[in-house]
This record gives structure tokens, sequence and C-alpha cells, in this order.
């Protein structure tokens, strides 16, 4: 994947294709969390590979767990004595800087952890609270954020802790991830505005009871038993929340395109898709072939409460500005932290290729105008790629920078981009010269 900015090609037909994706963020780093943890040798299957999750398997072997990729590209993750002095990475992933400092906390031993320039400015004072508040040695210099050190004695005590998560759901599901491990496994209470994403919080209960253990939950409490995690194999869905631009591209184009593998029941917040596509005005179906979205060409604008969905914004944002009608996303505040203030940064790209999008408090509001091209500035933020690349299939000239950002959870996303495209129509074969036709 190049680095500099790539010309986002413009759909010139319909697009009509099948589109595998691969695994699941959210679920790698939480396999691999659970994995590190466990009673024995567990294996992750079809993981995504991505800067997010090779950050996720540097900082694990850094504390002393063995990770095998296995010719297939599967992982076999084999739990050892956690120990410092390490330095962690988290780079900007969210699940890294939030579900990595428990972890760090069961070592013995001093761990560093540190990330990009960004990552400082990402939510982390309540996590780091919480942990030292279940009895966690934390050497922030005051910062509440990174860098910090971790100064670990091998355990933690755990026990209960009221923490403010609305500023993301990770910070309850890094503390529930390891809590098995924790001497009194943990009660996290919140306490402040509602807690976002919903559905990734449904994913962290699930897949700690899939490895066995006790976890109960009340309206802002999420109780977990200290216990065994169970060694297991872990089999990784297809990133739903990556499907949005290839499923955007059908409504975008008038076309059809297909996602295999859609689970028939999952806890990814990608699957909220069928619906806010379908509010759009596409058809979606779903059958053996996997997830199918068809558009007719015309579609409309989407008011809707993306609290529980936020990491669809940026795609979702993107359509709207191509829709016939205007558009109200709201219940995302917290987009402001993520890998950058996405409400700005949307804001800014939409309105500099000749848009009408503006923030609300909580949100955005876009109206629908005709965009020209030019230079869509991308953040370090891998959602704002995709987003650029689907204006860009109906605005010819649109030019993303830094495509290589993408990498963050989707490193080969522009091969797959062109490769759901239609061939673009061939030119007429050269007109033959008068002693060709003999
Ligand atoms: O737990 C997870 O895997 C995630 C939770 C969400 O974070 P926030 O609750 O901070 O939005 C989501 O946006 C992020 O992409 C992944
Ligand atoms: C917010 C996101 O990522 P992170 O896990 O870094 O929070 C995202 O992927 O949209």
């Amino acid at each position: 994947m190049p680095s500099t900015h790539w010309p986002a090609p413009t759909a010139t037909a319909p697009v009509d294709a099948t589109v595998p994706l691969p695994g699941s963020k959210s679920m790698t780093n939480r396999a691999l969390i659970l994995a590190a943890l466990a009673d024995g040798p567990s294996t992750v299957v079809r993981p995504l590979r991505s800067r997010d999750t090779l950050l996720m398997v540097a900082a694990l072997r850094s504390l002393g767990v063995r990770i095998e990729e296995e010719p297939s590209g599967d992982l076999r993750v084999t739990p050892g004595e956690l120990a410092g002095p390490a330095r962690v990475d988290v780079g900007l992933a969210g699940t890294v800087m939030r579900f990595l400092p428990p972890v760090a906390a069961l070592a013995r031993g001093e761990v560093a952890v540190d990330g990009d320039p960004r990552s400082r400015e990402r939510p982390m004072g309540p996590i780091i609270e919480a942990l030292r508040a279940l009895g966690a040695g934390i050497d922030d210099g005051g910062r509440a954020a990174m860098p910090f050190t971790v100064r670990g004695t091998g355990a933690v005590a755990g026990g209960a802790v009221t923490i403010d998560a609305s500023g993301s759901s990770q910070l309850v599901s890094g503390l529930l991830l390891a809590a098995p491990r924790f001497d009194k496994g943990v009660e996290v209470r919140h306490e402040g505005p509602p807690v976002p994403s919903a559905p990734h919080l449904a994913m962290t209960v699930e897949m700690l009871r899939e490895a066995g253990a006790v976890v109960e939950t009340a309206e802002n409490v999420w109780r977990v038993a200290p216990g065994p995690i169970r060694a297991r194999e872990w089999v990784i869905e297809p990133d739903l929340s990556n499907a949005a631009q290839f499923l955007g591209a059908a409504l975008v184009t008038g076309g059809r395109v297909t996602v295999p593998g859609w689970p028939a029941r999952t806890t990814q917040p990608g699957d909220a898709l069928r619906g806010l596509l379908a509010a759009m005005g596409a058809e979606v179906s779903d059958g053996p072939d996997g997830l199918t979205v068809r558009g007719t060409g015309a579609f409309t604008g989407l008011e809707a409460d993306l609290h529980e969905v936020g990491e669809l914004t940026p795609v979702l944002a993107a359509l709207a500005a191509l829709a016939g009608t205007p558009s109200r996303l709201t219940g995302i505040a917290h987009l402001r932290g993520h890998e950058t203030d996405r409400l700005a940064a949307l804001v800014n790209e939409i309105n500099a290729l000749g848009g009408d999008a503006r923030e609300l408090p909580d949100g955005l509001e876009i109206r629908p105008r005709p965009l020209h091209g030019g230079l869509f500035r991308t953040y370090d933020d891998h959602r704002m790629v995709m987003a650029a690349a689907l204006l860009g299939l109906a605005v010819p000239g649109v030019e993303i920078e830094n495509v290589a950002t993408v990498g963050k959870t989707l490193p080969g996303f522009t091969g797959l981009w062109e490769s759901m495209l239609p061939a673009a129509p061939s030119a007429p074969p050269p007109a033959a010269s008068p002693k060709e036709r003999g």
C-alpha cells in the first residue's frame, strides 16, 4: 500500500461484486487478550492482520506470551508468565490502549505504555484511575493519559470501582477482559452520560462467557467473578464495520454488493448496516451467499442516532453527502475522541469538496450539494480513507491523502476496492490502417 495520495477511482458503471472481508478488529483483539490470559494454548482462526492487531500481538509478546503464526494465517497463542520490563506501543489503537494496561497490571515488573501522538489525547484517565483503585501501581506523571508506566507485582486485587465511561466503551471492556484474573474479579459501575457502543460491550461479555468466565450485567454495572479463562479456538467473523463502504458502493452506483460469511447472529455493530442502509433506500437481503445490498441509483438521507454504532459514522456521512435528501446523525459526540475529531474532520473534508456539512453538539447535519474533486485529508484515520473512497465513486478527482493509514484495520483496502469496481469500458480497437485492411 503506497503511503501517498491515492486518486480515488470513479465508478463507470454500477458495481456488481462479491467482496470477502478480513476478520473483525474488535473480535481479534479481544480473542488475543483472552487467549493470552487463558489456562492453556488457544488458536485464533482467521484473525485480522492489520496495524491494530499486529500491535496487540507485539505487546502481548513483549509481556511473555508466545504467539506463532501458522501457515494458514491462524495464530497459536501460548500464555506464559507475564513479566516486564517491557515497552508497549499502542499506536493509535483504542483496543490496545484500553485492553492492554489491565493485562500489564497482572505482570511482574515495569511496563511502559505509549503510542502515536494522537493516542495521548484519547480518553484514558478513567481506566488509569480505575486500575489504581483496583490495586495496580501506575506512574502517569499526573497526566491521566499516555505515556505511563505500569508497575506490576504479578497480581491485581480487583473489587468494585466506579468510572465515567461516556468517552469510550473500551474503558469498561478493558477492565472486564482481564478481570477473571484479578484476585476478587471486578465490579465496574458507570456513572455519567450514557456509555456508547453497546454492541461492543455485549461482545466483551459474550466472549468472556465463551471463555468460561462468570459475568453478570445490570444497567451500567458489570460484574466478573474471579476464575480461570479457558483456552479455546476463537473463530473470527468478517469485520462488518469494514463492510460499510463496500455495501455503500451499491447505493452510490445503483449496483449490487454481497459480503460473504455475514454471521446469522453477531454482537458486531456493523450488523446495524442492514437497517441503516435499508432506511436510505437499499434493498437488503441475506442468504447462503452472504449479505447482499442493492441500490436503485437514488437514495435518501438518514436521520439516525448512531450512539451505539459510532464507528459507522464516517462512511454514513459520505453517503449522506451524496444522498437525495438531508441527513442528521446524532448521539456521536464521543467521536471527537476517536482517531481524530471525526465530527470536525468530516465537516472540513466534505465541505472542502463543495459539500454542506455542519457540526451539531452531538453529531452532524449534512445537506446534499453537488461536489467537486479535490484533496481529501485523512488525519491518520482509516475510516476517513473509507469515506473518501465512497465519495470518489461519484465525484471525479477525489485525491485521498495518506491512503496507507487505512492499514489500521484494512491493509488491502485499495486492492479490494479496485477489484469491486467494474472494469472501465475498454477503448474501441484502433482503426485498422488502409495497409492492414489489405
Ligand atoms: O471495543 C471495541 O472493539 C470498539 C469499541 C468502540 O469504541 P468507542 O466506544 O470508544 O466508540 C468502537 O468505536 C471501536 O472502533 C472498537
Ligand atoms: C474508533 C475506532 O477505533 P479504535 O479501536 O482505535 O477506537 C474505529 O475503528 O472506528
